[in-house]
C-alpha cells in the first residue's frame, strides 16, 4: 500500500473531502493532480470525486456554482479558490466518440475509476494519503508507461479525444506508449474526425511544448492521427521536418504556428488560412501571419522588411526564435538576427519618453498623431537617427510636427 505526504493543495481541500464523508459519502482526489503529485510536478487544480449526487453536493455547500452540473460537476468555492467536485459516473452509453450522451451517476469509485482513460490518471488519494491503484497505475508511472484502462479500443471509442490525449502526455510527461495502446490509436485513428479542432488544439499545442515534443510527434505520425487534423493530411513531410529539429523547445502557441508554418512552407497568407483552419483568435491569426512575414524576410536577409515589422515586435521576437529553431547557417540570415539582437531598443516602451512626455512638451491632444509620432521616434531609434536621449527626442520630435 502506497501512502504519500498530502501537498499544500490537498491539505487546503481537506474540509471538503471531511464534510462530505461526514455526511456518509465517499470522496477522494482524482485525476491530473493525483498522477502530477506521485511525479513529482506542481498541481494545478485539485479535482475531488464523490459518491454524492449532485444535489446531495449542492445542499452541503452553501456556495456553489454548476459548472458541468449535466455531468455531474459542481464547483465549491471554500475561502476563494473554486473545487471541482465531481459525482462518480459511468458512461457506458458513449454514441458519438466525443463526449458521454447519457452520464449514468454511481454510488461507487471502481465504477468510476474504470471509464478514465489512462492508468496513470485512474489513481485516487484518500484524505490520509492512501493511494488507490485498481489497474497498475503506479507500476506505469514507475516505467514511464501510458496505458489505457483495461480494453484500449473501447476507452477511445468512448472519446476518442483520448487518442489526442495520450500523444501528448507522451511528450509533456516524455513517457512511451504501451504496443497495445498504441496499436488501438492507429486502428481507431480516424474517429478524430469526430472530435471538435478546438479540443484537438489545445492537445496539439501542449504536445509541441511538452518535454519531449519529437516522441509525441513520432506517435502522432506513426498513428496517423495527422490524417485527421485541420490541413494536415497533405503535411507528412512538414510534420517530420519538425521532428528533426535539434533543441526544438517551444514555449507559445506563437512559436508553435509559426514554426509549423516555416517547416510546411507556406507563404504568411497560408499560415494565416491554416491558423484559421484550426479555430485560432483572429490577434493569434495576425501575429502568426506577422511573425511569418518576418521570418521571410529575414532568410531572403532584407533588413527594410524586417524593421517594418518592428512594430510587432513581439512577433520578431518569435520570429527570431524560430529561425533559430531551424537552425539557419547561412551567414547573412544570422547577421540579420544578430542586427536584431544589437538594436539600440527593443521596443517601442524602451523609448525614454512616453506619450505623456511628448503630449507635455509638444501641447498636441492625445490620438492617432501622437501614436504616429512615438512610432516614427521608434524606427527614428532603431534607424540610429536620433539618439535615445530625452532631449535629442524632443528636439526631433518637435522637427516631426513642423514637417
Ligand atoms: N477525455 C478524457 C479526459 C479526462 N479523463 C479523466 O479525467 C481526469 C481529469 O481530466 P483533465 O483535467 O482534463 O486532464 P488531466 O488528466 O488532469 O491532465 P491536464 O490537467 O494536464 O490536462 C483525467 O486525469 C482522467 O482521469 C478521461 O478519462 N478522459
Amino acid at each position: 500500500m502506497k501512502i504519500i505526504n498530502l501537498p499544500q493543495p490537498f491539505k487546503d481541500a481537506l474540509p471538503i473531502l471531511e464534510k462530505l464523508r461526514d455526511a456518509g459519502f465517499e470522496a477522494y482526489f482524482v485525476g491530473g493532480s493525483v498522477r502530477d503529485t506521485l511525479l513529482n510536478l506542481p498541481i494545478h487544480d485539485v479535482d475531488i470525486a464523490t459518491s454524492a449526487y449532485p444535489e446531495e453536493i449542492k445542499n452541503l455547500f452553501s456556495k456553489t456554482v454548476d459548472t458541468g452540473i449535466e455531468h455531474g460537476t459542481v464547483m465549491v468555492l471554500d475561502h476563494g479558490t473554486g473545487y471541482e467536485i465531481t459525482t462518480f459516473r459511468t458512461e457506458s452509453t458513449y454514441q458519438d466518440y466525443r463526449r458521454p450522451d447519457k452520464v449514468q451517476f454511481v454510488r461507487s469509485l471502481d465504477e468510476d475509476l474504470k471509464r478514465r482513460d489512462l492508468t496513470i490518471n485512474a489513481l485516487a488519494l484518500k484524505t490520509n494519503g492512501e493511494i488507490i491503484d485498481l489497474f497498475g497505475g503506479l507500476k506505469d508511472l514507475d516505467k514511464h508507461l501510458l496505458r489505457a484502462v483495461g480494453v484500449a479500443n473501447e476507452r477511445f471509442h468512448e472519446d476518442a479525444l483520448r487518442m489526442m490525449r495520450t500523444v501528448r502526455f507522451a511528450s509533456q510527461l516524455d513517457f512511451k506508449i504501451d504496443n497495445e495502446t498504441l496499436t488501438a490509436i492507429s486502428q481507431n485513428a480516424a474517429l478524430l474526425s469526430k472530435i471538435s479542432v478546438e479540443r484537438i488544439r489545445v492537445e496539439w499545442i501542449k504536445l509541441l511544448i511538452g518535454k519531449n515534443p519529437r516522441a509525441g510527434l513520432e506517435d502522432f505520425l506513426k498513428t496517423k492521427l495527422y490524417m485527421y487534423c485541420p490541413l494536415f493530411e497533405l503535411k507528412e513531410a512538414g510534420l517530420e521536418k519538425i521532428k528533426t529539429i535539434p533543441n526544438l523547445k517551444l514555449d507559445n502557441e506563437e512559436q508553435c504556428w509559426t514554426l509549423i508554418a516555416t517547416c510546411f512552407e507556406l507563404t504568411a497568407e497560408e499560415a494565416g488560412q491554416l491558423v484559421h483552419a484550426w479555430k485560432c483568435s483572429k490577434e493569434l491569426k495576425m501575429n502568426v501571419t506577422k511573425a511569418k512575414k518576418a521570418v521571410e524576410a529575414m532568410l531572403a536577409n532584407e533588413l527594410t522588411p524586417y524593421i517594418q515589422y518592428l512594430t510587432g515586435r513581439d512577433m520578431l521576437e518569435v520570429a527570431c526564435r524560430v529561425v533559430q529553431l531551424i537552425n539557419i547557417t547561412d551567414y547573412t540570415s544570422m547577421s540579420v538576427m544578430l542586427a536584431y539582437e544589437g538594436l539600440p531598443i527593443k521596443s517601442r516602451k524602451d523609448l525614454v519618453v512616453d506619450g505623456n512626455v511628448l503630449r507635455q512638451f509638444l501641447n498636441i491632444e492625445p490620438g492617432p498623431q501622437l501614436g504616429k509620432m512615438l512610432i516614427q521616434l521608434e524606427l527614428a531609434v532603431v534607424n540610429r537617427k536620433v539618439r535615445n536621449e530625452k532631449l535629442a527626442l524632443l528636439e526631433y520630435a518637435q522637427k516631426l510636427i513642423v514637417k
